[in-house]
């Protein structure tokens, strides 16, 4: 047996459905049950509170008169009919890869959820991130026993990196009868999740294995933005701060900070729009220069000119081809491990400045890095992390499986794998958000407009092989989008 095929839906108008795996689709005559939500009182009083079965949320919401109506994901929430029964099912939680604002909660949601919805009393925690399945012994996670871990950061359950083995992790699923997997993480975990889900099916089993996505990049694609994200961004504005005081109180003061985002740059873009403090933002998606006109020395020079000092942020993974030494080093799971751009592009400026002797400057260097993604949630992000959840519990106790539960402009939604997996989400520079930050810190944009139309070009064909019809929106057009009303 291959990889599950595609489940894609036509309709009129142009209307596609890219629906979710089942249960039912490999194993036949699955006895259902009534959803027991139905008779809890905390949903008796709410009209509609069900799903409607052929509920589904689009994936852009900017069309035009004429556009088809285009790709859309299953919309989340509970079903009337369950195909599990609350005490058949044995529930395991994982988390994999980087730290991020909210894993507590989600964790804790989960276990809360499958509690106090479904009746679910058996939920399992997997220690240490994919090697747990098969190299420790499991937890047993209960509404009291993750009460409070809400108000801490980091994973109660810890996490890793590497150690993937799909068939030991799934021997271990068959061999501990666990029936629902929700699994944590970013773009890595998801994929692993993916091949998990594939092992699941080809043996027949009656597992639901569910993606929860986690990334402080914010790089998993079709999502609105990942929980963890407001937080960190948050969190980055103290580092700001701190770079913008001390700049601000010496002569040529330059304040450098580093901040996450290996391939993309949306906290340091997000956090550098918030602050409004920030004199230039250096992103992994816009290729820089250093000399020369146009180039970042003589924009330094101009602004310290002009007001005494300046903030610089800088995404960890943005100029890496410039640094001198390129290395191929990885991590365990096969991440290229990036030379510390912060610290070279700080000691770049102050060789060029001694150098040049043209201003005498002062240069502090902040890496708040590990610093925004260790802290507990923020309210939003903490009320996010809630709707994933119970999310998540929805869609498996449905029968659904193979999926990752999304927040798809502003409905939580139930999106298929191979979606989440088959690229990564950027910063689009060409798109009208960076210019919005350009204007808003007056930097070069270190870009003609050749370039600019090449990755016009890129865009739109992505668009297009994304989503089967051509769109002038992108999924970061719009504050709205980004940071959208949260419901479900
Ligand atoms: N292609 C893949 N197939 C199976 N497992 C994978 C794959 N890629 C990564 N993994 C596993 O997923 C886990 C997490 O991956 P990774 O370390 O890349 O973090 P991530 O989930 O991308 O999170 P983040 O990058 O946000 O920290 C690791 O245990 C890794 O072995
Ligand atoms: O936790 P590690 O292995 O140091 O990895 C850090 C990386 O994890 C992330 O936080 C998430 O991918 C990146 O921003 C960062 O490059
Ligand atoms: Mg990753």
């Amino acid at each position: 047996m291959g990889s599950t095929e595609p489940k894609v839906i036509s309709g009129p108008a142009g209307y596609v459905l890219e629906d979710v795996p089942h249960l039912s689709d490999y194993i036949p005559n699955l006895p259902t049950y009534p959803n027991p939500l139905q008779v809890n009182p905390a949903y008796s009083v709410v009209k509609q509170y069900f799903v409607h079965v052929d509920d589904t949320v689009p994936q852009k919401v900017v069309v035009h008169k004429d556009s088809p109506r285009g790709v859309h994901f299953r919309r989340a929430g509970p079903r009337q009919k369950v195909y599990f029964e609350s005490d058949e099912v044995q529930a395991a939680i994982v988390t994999c890869g980087g730290l991020c604002p909210g894993l507590n909660t989600v964790i804790r949601e989960l276990v809360c959820g499958l509690h106090h919805m479904y009746g679910v009393t058996r939920v399992l925690g997997i220690e240490g991130g994919y090697r747990g399945f098969y190299a420790r012994n499991t937890i047993t996670l209960t509404p009291s026993s993750v009460n409070n871990i809400h108000k801490r950061g980091g994973t109660t359950l810890g996490t890793s990196r590497g150690g993937h083995d799909t068939n030991k992790i799934v021997d271990s699923i068959q061999d501990r009868g666990i029936n629902q997997v929700y699994i944590i993480g970013g773009d890595g975990t998801q994929r692993g999740a993916s091949a998990i889900f594939e092992e699941v099916r080809r043996r027949g089993l009656k597992c639901s294995v569910v993606g929860i996505p986690k990334t402080i990049d914010n790089d998993i694609p079709i999502i609105d933005k990942s929980f963890g994200f407001d937080t960190a961004v948050e969190e980055a504005q103290r580092a700001i701060n701190a770079a913008h005081v001390e700049a601000e109180s010496v002569e040529n003061g330059i304040g450098v900070v580093k901040l996450m985002g290996r391939y993309s740059g949306f906290i340091a873009m997000y956090a550098t729009l918030a602050s409004r403090d920030v004199d230039c933002c250096l992103i992994p998606e816009s290729p820089f220069y250093l000399e020369g006109p146009g180039g970042l020395y003589e924009y330094i020079e101009k602004r310290l000119k002009e007001n005494g000092h300046m903030v610089i942020v800088i995404a960890e993974g943005a100029g890496q081809e410039l640094l001198s030494e390129s290395s191929d080093k990885q991590d365990a799971s096969g991440n290229k491990l990036l030379q510390d751009v912060g610290l070279w592009i700080s000691q770049s400026i102050k060789d060029h400045f001694a150098r040049e002797k043209t201003l005498a400057i002062t240069l502090k260097y902040i890496d708040p890095t590990y610093m925004i993604r260790a802290v507990p949630s923020n309210a939003s992000d903490n009320v996010y992390c809630t709707l994933l959840a119970q999310s998540a519990v929805h869609g498996a106790m449905a029968g659904y499986t193979g999926y990752t539960s999304g927040l798809v402009n502003g409905r939580q939604t139930y999106i298929p794998f191979y979606r989440i997996t088959e690229r990564q989400n950027n910063v689009v520079i060409t798109d009208r958000m960076w210019a919005r930050l350009l204007s808003s810190t007056n930097q070069p944009s270190f870009m003609n407009t050749k370039d600019a139309n090449e990755d016009n070009k890129e865009e739109n064909s992505l668009d297009q092989l994304a989503d089967g019809h051509c769109s002038e929106d992108t999924s970061v057009d719009e504050i709205s989008h980004i940071f959208p009303a949260i419901s479900c």
